[in-house]
């Protein structure tokens, strides 16, 4: 059943202007400014530290801002909590449950908190949790605290989800059982914000991208769209390591930039035409090098966001 558009917020699930999050010294969030559609999945990308947790915990009224707005569902996080708490689904980077808690109690408890809830049997089902119903929280290993985390977030059949990080330290197959579900519950109508480090999560999943670095939105769009914005194609190839990238972009178009991404492995980023093909190749044949596997490819999500992010660790 989808759900109908919420009062007050048509066409907006969550209202985020100008926020502010700031601990002591530290300005995690630096008037940050999103929208995330209602029945959209909207996904928060960025690198470590960028402010991405501070600003989902804000939208779930963990965190007051500093400064700034936040409306969710069109209420607000703190002051409205209790309003909030049926509607919206909360999915914590950690805990989220008590530790000695089994995983099953704890699932038909929050079920229990709502009015419509999943199928508890089949959503342990679903989730791969069939096996370790009655082991206490603590004792179960990462990923399936990840699964039961999402489960419960989803259980009371929210309006809005969020889901920071949902697939962190996830095997393969509960990825996918875990992107199933996403699709689902898009299907449903229901909002998802996630934050996610899998590019190929995001572009696969995702209506909307906000590219978030030093607690500011830096690029948005969908993901077709940001890959488009950036440069429109990619050579990839393979030779000897250690190449004279200097001299290779010297003979190339000036748009055009080229990296060592590993010791042999060569990208090389700009307008890619028959053109410049032929200038690579000919600037190989110079300098004597061989290459192998030269691969034109389109930009990936990934390539873009270290492009907008940079390459220094954080
Ligand atoms: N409780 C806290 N006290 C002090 N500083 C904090 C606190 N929580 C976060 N920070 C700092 O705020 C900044 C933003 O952290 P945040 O967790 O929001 O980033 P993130 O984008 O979610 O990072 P990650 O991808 O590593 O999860 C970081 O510099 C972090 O060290």
């Amino acid at each position: 059943m989808k759900h109908p558009p919420v009062d007050g917020t048509v066409g907006a699930a969550v209202e985020i202007h100008d926020l502010v999050v700031r601990y002591g010294d530290v300005t995690a969030v630096d008037g940050l400014t999103l929208t995330v559609g209602t029945g959209t999945v909207t996904s928060v990308l960025g690198p470590n530290g960028a402010g991405k947790t501070s600003t989902v915990e804000t939208c779930e009224g963990f965190r007051r801002a500093t400064s700034g707005s936040v409306r969710v569902l069109g209420l607000d996080p703190v002051r409205d909590a209790a309003a909030l708490r049926p509607r919206v689904g909360v999915m914590l980077q950690a805990g989220g449950a008590w530790s000695g808690v089994r995983a099953h109690e704890m699932l038909r408890h929050v079920a229990s908190l709502h009015a419509h809830p999943l199928d508890v049997d089949a959503l342990v089902e679903r989730l791969g949790l069939g096996s370790c119903g009655r082991t206490a929280y603590r004792r179960l290993s990462g990923g399936q605290q990840q699964r039961l985390g999402l489960a419960m977030a989803v259980v009371g059949r929210p309006e809005l989800v969020f889901l920071d990080e949902p697939t962190a330290g996830l095997d393969p197959q509960a990825r996918r059982a875990t992107w199933d579900l996403l699709d689902e519950l898009r299907a449903s109508g229901v909002t998802v914000v996630l934050t996610t480090h899998f590019m190929d999560e995001a572009e696969t999943l995702s209506d909307v991208v906000h590219i978030v670095d030093a607690g500011r939105v830096i690029a948005s769009g969908s993901p077709a769209d940001l890959v488009r914005s950036g440069a429109e194609n990619t050579v990839r190839f393979a030779a000897r390591p250690g190449l004279d990238l200097d001299a290779l972009m010297t003979a190339l178009p000036a748009d055009t930039k080229v990296r060592e991404t590993a010791a042999g492995q060569y990208v090389v980023v700009g307008t890619v035409d028959p053109g410049l093909l032929a200038t690579l190749t000919a600037w190989f044949a110079g300098q004597g090098v061989l290459a192998e596997s030269v691969l034109v490819e389109k930009q990936t999500l990934e390539d873009r966001f270290l492009d907008l992010t940079g390459r220094a660790l954080r």
